[in-house]
C-alpha cells in the first residue's frame, strides 16, 4: 500500500493538479493507494502518525518543502520510507536528492522502490530536512512565506523569482547583530552578522546554493556565516549564491560540524525548511541517516 499526502495549496495549486495527474496514473497502473489532504500546517504530522506501518510500502508526500518538513516529522526513525512528488514553489529538497521535477517520473522512482538513508537535522522536538536559517533569512522567510506575490509569481509560473524579492524586502527590515556560535564544542564570536545557514542539503529558497559541498549523508553540517558586509555589498554578491560562487567572498565563513548552538543579542528568528520554527538561543544537531528516503 502507497499513502499519499497531498497539500492541495502548495505551489498555489499545483499540489491538487499533480495529485490529479498521479491518480490516473496509480489507477492505470493499478497500485493499491490511500490518500489524505491536509487542512492546515502540521496536519501532516498527525495524518502520517495514523497510518498503519504494516503493508506500507511508502508515504509519499505531494506538496513542497513545507509539506515534507510536515510529513518527514512524522515518519523520522519509523523505517518507512518517504517518496516526494514536488508540487512547491521552491522544491530544494527534491532537488537535492535528484528527484524529478516531472511527476512521471518521479512516481515511477517511487514505484521502482529503491531507498536511501539521509540525515536530518534536530531542533528540540522538530527535524529538518534541508536548511536551518538564522538571522536575516528567517526575516525573509517570514516575509515570503505571507507575501501577495508569491502567489502571483506562481501563478505565472515564476515561483522561484518571489524568494528573490522577499530578500530585498528584508534587506530594508533587518539589522546585523552580534553572534556567539559553539561548533562541536568549540566557541567563535562574530560581530555583525547577516545569517548563518546550516546545510544539510545545498539550496534553499528555490535553488540558492548557499552551502554547495553540503551533503544529505556525510554525518555533518555545512555552516555558512556571512558577516561584516554592507548592505550593498551583501546585495551585490547575492546573485553568486545561485552557483555557490559567494563562498570565497571574505565575508563568508564556511564551516563543517555536527552540533550547532547559537546565542544572538538581541535574539533573531530561526527557519528550518523554509518555516518560521523559532528564534535564539537554538541547539541544532545532525542525526545521522534518520530519515529513508525513495
Ligand atoms: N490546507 C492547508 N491550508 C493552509 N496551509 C496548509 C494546508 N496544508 C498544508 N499547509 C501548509 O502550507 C505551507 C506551504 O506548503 P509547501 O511548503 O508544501 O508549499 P510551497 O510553500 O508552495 O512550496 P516550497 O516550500 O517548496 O516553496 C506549509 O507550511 C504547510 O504546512
Amino acid at each position: 500500500m502507497y499513502y499519499f499526502v497531498v497539500n492541495k495549496i502548495s505551489g498555489n495549486g499545483k499540489g491538487l493538479k499533480v495529485w490529479k495527474k498521479v491518480e490516473k496514473l496509480l489507477q492505470e497502473k493499478q497500485v493499491n493507494y490511500q490518500v489524505r489532504f491536509t487542512e492546515r500546517p502540521k496536519h501532516a504530522v498527525e495524518i502520517v502518525k495514523e497510518f498503519s506501518s504494516k503493508a506500507c510500502n511508502a508515504v509519499v508526500a505531494v506538496g513542497g518543502d513545507g509539506t515534507i518538513h510536515d510529513v518527514a516529522n512524522g515518519l523520522i526513525h519509523s523505517n518507512i520510507p518517504l517518496g516526494i512528488i514536488p508540487a512547491g514553489s521552491g522544491n530544494d529538497l527534491a532537488r537535492a536528492l535528484d528527484i524529478p521535477m516531472d511527476y512521471k517520473r518521479a512516481l515511477e522512482r517511487i514505484l521502482r522502490g529503491k531507498k536511501r538513508k539521509m540525515d536530518v537535522g534536530k531542533i528540540g522536538e522538530e527535524y529538518c530536512m534541508t536548511v536551518t536559517g538564522i538571522g536575516f533569512d528567517g526575516k525573509v522567510a517570514e516575509i515570503n512565506n505571507t507575501a501577495k506575490y508569491k502567489d502571483l509569481l506562481n501563478l505565472v509560473r515564476l515561483g522561484d523569482l518571489s524568494y528573490g524579492l522577499s530578500v530585498l524586502h528584508a534587506l530594508f527590515q533587518y539589522r546585523p547583530v552580534r553572534i556567539q556560535l559553539k561548533i562541536d564544542g568549540e566557541v567563535q564570536s562574530f560581530s555583525n552578522v547577516w545569517f548563518i545557514a546550516i546545510a544539510n542539503t545545498p539550496n534553499y529558497g528555490g535553488g540558492i546554493k548557499i552551502c554547495p559541498d553540503a551533503c544529505y549523508d556525510d554525518g555533518l553540517f555545512d555552516i555558512c556565516i556571512v558577516h561584516s558586509v554592507t548592505k550593498w555589498e551583501l546585495l551585490r554578491t547575492f546573485p553568486k549564491a545561485y552557483k555557490g560562487k559567494h563562498v570565497s567572498h571574505p565575508s563568508v565563513t564556511m564551516i563543517k560540524g555536527k552540533q550547532v548552538e547559537i546565542i544572538a543579542e538581541p535574539p533573531i528568528i530561526v527557519q528550518s525548511d523554509g518555516e518560521i520554527l523559532t528564534k535564539t538561543p537554538v541547539n541544532v544537531t545532525i542525526q545521522k541517516e534518520a530519515l529513508l528516503i525513495m
